[in-house]
């Protein structure tokens, strides 16, 4: 198993006593991955993650990162993390390359680094603009930029695509790809949306109501979504339909002309279709339900 960068281990948050917001969270975020934190508003997703940067303080946090218990090792571990949390202050009457050399001085980075971090998000050509005339996206890139600055391991963002348009979306998602395979950075993101993560994510844990209700590999999110898939199939015999299916597959007459049938393989969605019209079977209408991850989201955040 991939060693972990980011480990909770029973992690619990109330801002008033006895109103939990986050219960028994045990997440566990694998090295070189970028791990989708899913939820919808309101789960817990920036509760969480100001919990890991140390931003609030747990009673209990049993939290490590690099191995290293926080907050007890938080200066050692902010040295190795980059963080987009909170929207940074740019200084809009200064370009682009001005505000990242006034972080890079606070941060004390060398000033090489400016240009790299430029070139990595794709502003070169934009650095000599004033920020005030830069789009929504490219200021989320500057803001990147600034949380790569001391050229950290991991990276922890929070929505980092909320308000952007579907361009914008697209940029984001290519530059923390790229962050990760190229730049060999781990990447905690989190995201409302589940089709966002789909798309970039290797690793996957959604929250809801400050429970963790999944953790794995998007592999294994899309494995868990087959097997709760069915066939809604539309014939001219039930009777006959369910004579022929029920010893191998589960089979549910849901009216006179509909049998919804379990099947785990995409595969068997065909064998299904064979065994019916070989058996005489009329089809009119093959359907694979439930078979998308949004449906899916819901089905785990409703259960
Ligand atoms: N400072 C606070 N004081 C009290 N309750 C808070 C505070 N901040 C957040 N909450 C509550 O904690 C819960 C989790 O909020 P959190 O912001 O972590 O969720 P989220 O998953 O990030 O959602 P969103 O995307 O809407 O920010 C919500 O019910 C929210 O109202």
């Amino acid at each position: 198993m991939e060693q972990a960068v980011i480990e909770t281990d029973h992690l619990d948050y109330a801002f008033q006593k006895g109103d939990r917001i986050l219960n028994d969270i045990n997440l566990r975020v694998p090295q070189g991955s970028v791990y989708g934190f899913l939820g919808p508003n309101g789960a817990g997703k920036t509760t969480t993650l100001r919990l890991l940067l140390g931003l609030l303080r747990s009673e209990n946090p049993g939290i490590h990162i690099f191995g290293n218990q926080m907050p007890g090792n938080r200066i050692d571990i902010l040295r190795r993390t980059g963080s987009l949390i909170e929207q940074p202050s740019l200084y809009l009457h200064l370009t682009g390359r001005e505000n990242l050399d006034v972080f890079r001085r606070a941060y004390e980075c060398p000033a090489t680094r400016v240009e790299e971090v430029l070139r990595i998000t794709g502003l070169s050509d934009a650095a000599h603009k004033k920020t005030k005339a830069y789009s929504l996206g490219m200021k989320q890139r500057l803001a990147i930029a600034i949380a790569l600055l001391h050229d950290p391991e991991l990276l922890i963002m929070d929505e980092p695509t909320n308000g952007l348009d579907p361009n914008g979306i697209i940029e984001i998602r290519e530059l923390i790809r790229d962050l990760n395979r190229h730049q060999g950075k781990t990447v905690l993101v989190s995201s409302h949306l589940l089709a966002e993560v789909e798309k970039l994510a290797t690793h996957v844990g959604i929250i809801h109501q400050g429970k963790l209700l999944f953790q794995g590999t998007l592999a294994e999110l899309q494995s868990f979504q087959h097997r709760h898939s069915f066939l809604e199939i539309e014939v001219d015999n039930v009777v006959r339909t369910e004579q022929i299916l029920s010893g191998r597959f589960p089979v549910f007459i849901r009216g006179d002309s509909t049998v919804h049938v379990g099947h785990s393989k995409p595969a068997e969605a065909a064998l299904i279709n064979h065994m019916l019209v070989g058996g005489g079977v009329g089809v009119s209408r093959l359907c694979v339900m439930g078979n998308d991850l949004e449906r899916l989201f819901l089905d785990i955040i409703s259960a």
